[in-house]
């Protein structure tokens, strides 16, 4: 395909979503009719897509409207692309640019430039203060891809090394002493002996900066309540070799690759559907909003409402009461959102400890994405012993 080709086609799939698909299932169903296109087309127009997401009110006002058309337009021009050349009506391109549009336009101002719904612009500005605008404009740009190294096989320089052998090129990333930043073939990553020996999990920096927290000295049972894939659950057993590790989920199908991931790990994990007895930590990584990971998901700006942001915050309210039955005099009770919102974070915790008076609050730390990984929020809390 012609680069003015992949720009049609982002610009069919942008209108997709804008009618109310969501973009993985427009993308995937795209891909599945265009069997004519390659690797390299695939991810050309899947990155138009995505970065049209991050700057989906910006590059509609650059742009001079709200269609596809316009938005690709309005992201060309922010990207500085030859939009002349590209919206030039030639083969399976967009049609040529007309004079109106040409003269269409005008730089995005406030949350437009934020690249936020108006609602959301504000919340920042009131939980962030003056590094609000410095989060939103992060979340705009597209995310680096980490890897963590598996200290239950290698070192982060052993696995660095093998990386490199099969053409990934990577570098130690400040945010935790495993994480390592691909910046070179990070598409060929799961086919390198790396992965597949287990020397290497994908996992963002912040995320495996946060495992890093979580106290588990001395812990013998261990507890991670909203395992999914498994990605905390894998960080903190290779933290802990002789602790023993469950991963429960509501939705028990999610964990569903976790035996394998744990198999290539050399981890052991057991996935409960009823967690019973008491542990010594329990690590609560709840539903949120994401906002933390809106580079990675970022339709999800557009669809989060207050009202489905008081619902989920309802939810982890309920997740940490839980929880909170379920650790053992002197254990601790590890809370963690991929959100920068206070509703979900902070606020949260206040309400906990105003009405949990024998416990305490241990290591806590909030990650902003414009630190390098997605934004994440930590709270370990303590009970107090029997
Ligand atoms: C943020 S994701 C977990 C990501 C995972 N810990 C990781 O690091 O890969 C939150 C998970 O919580 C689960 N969940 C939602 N409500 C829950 C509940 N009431 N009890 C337990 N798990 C729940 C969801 O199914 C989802 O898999």
């Amino acid at each position: 395909m012609t680069p003015a080709a992949r720009v049609q086609t982002a610009i069919e799939i942008l209108d997709r979503i804008r009618a109310g698909e969501a973009a993985e299932k427009a993308l995937t169903s795209w891909a599945r009719r265009a069997r004519f296109a390659g690797a390299k087309d695939r991810a050309a127009i899947r990155d138009h897509v995505f970065d049209a997401l991050r700057q989906w009110r910006s590059a509609a006002a650059l742009g001079g409207g709200e269609n596809g058309r316009a938005r690709m337009l309005g992201l060309l021009r922010l990207q500085g692309a030859d939009v002349e050349a590209l919206f030039a009506g030639q083969g399976h391109g967009p049609a040529a640019l007309g004079d109106a549009e040409r003269a269409t336009g005008r730089l995005p101002e406030g949350a437009e430039a934020w690249d936020l719904p108006d609602w959301l612009a504000d919340r920042f500005a009131a939980d962030l203060g003056s590094g609000a605008e410095a989060t939103a404009l992060a979340l705009r740009t597209r995310a680096p891809v980490f890897v963590r190294a598996n200290l239950l096989k290698t070192t982060r320089d052993a696995a660095r090394t093998a990386l490199e052998e099969d053409g990934v090129i990577a570098r130690p990333h400040p945010l935790s002493e495993t994480a390592l930043e691909v910046i070179k073939g990070a598409r060929g990553l799961t086919r390198t002996r790396a992965f597949d020996q287990g020397l290497v999990e994908m996992q963002d920096a912040a995320s495996q900066a946060v495992s890093d927290l979580v106290p588990l000295s001395g812990a013998q049972r261990v507890l991670d309540y909203c395992a999914g894939g498994g990605g905390k659950t894998l960080a903190l057993a290779a933290r802990a070799p002789s602790a023993k590790f469950e991963a429960h989920d509501v939705d028990f199908a999610r964990m569903a690759d976790l035996p394998e991931r744990a198999r290539r790990a050399g981890a052991q994990v057991e996935r409960v559907e009823a967690p019973t007895g008491l542990y010594d930590v329990v690590m609560a990584d709840a539903p949120c909003s994401g906002s933390g990971a809106w580079r990675r998901a970022p339709e999800g700006k557009w669809r989060l409402t207050p009202d489905r942001l008081d619902a989920l915050t309802a939810i982890q309210r309920e997740i940490l009461d839980t929880c909170a039955a379920l650790v053992a005099p002197g254990g601790w009770l590890a809370y963690a959102t991929c959100s920068v919102l206070r509703a979900e974070n902070e606020a949260q915790i206040e309400r906990f400890l105003a009405a949990h008076r024998t416990w305490k609050q241990g290591p806590s730390r909030r990650f902003l994405p414009e630190d390098g990984g997605d934004g994440f929020y930590l709270a370990c809390l303590q009970r107090g012993a029997a």
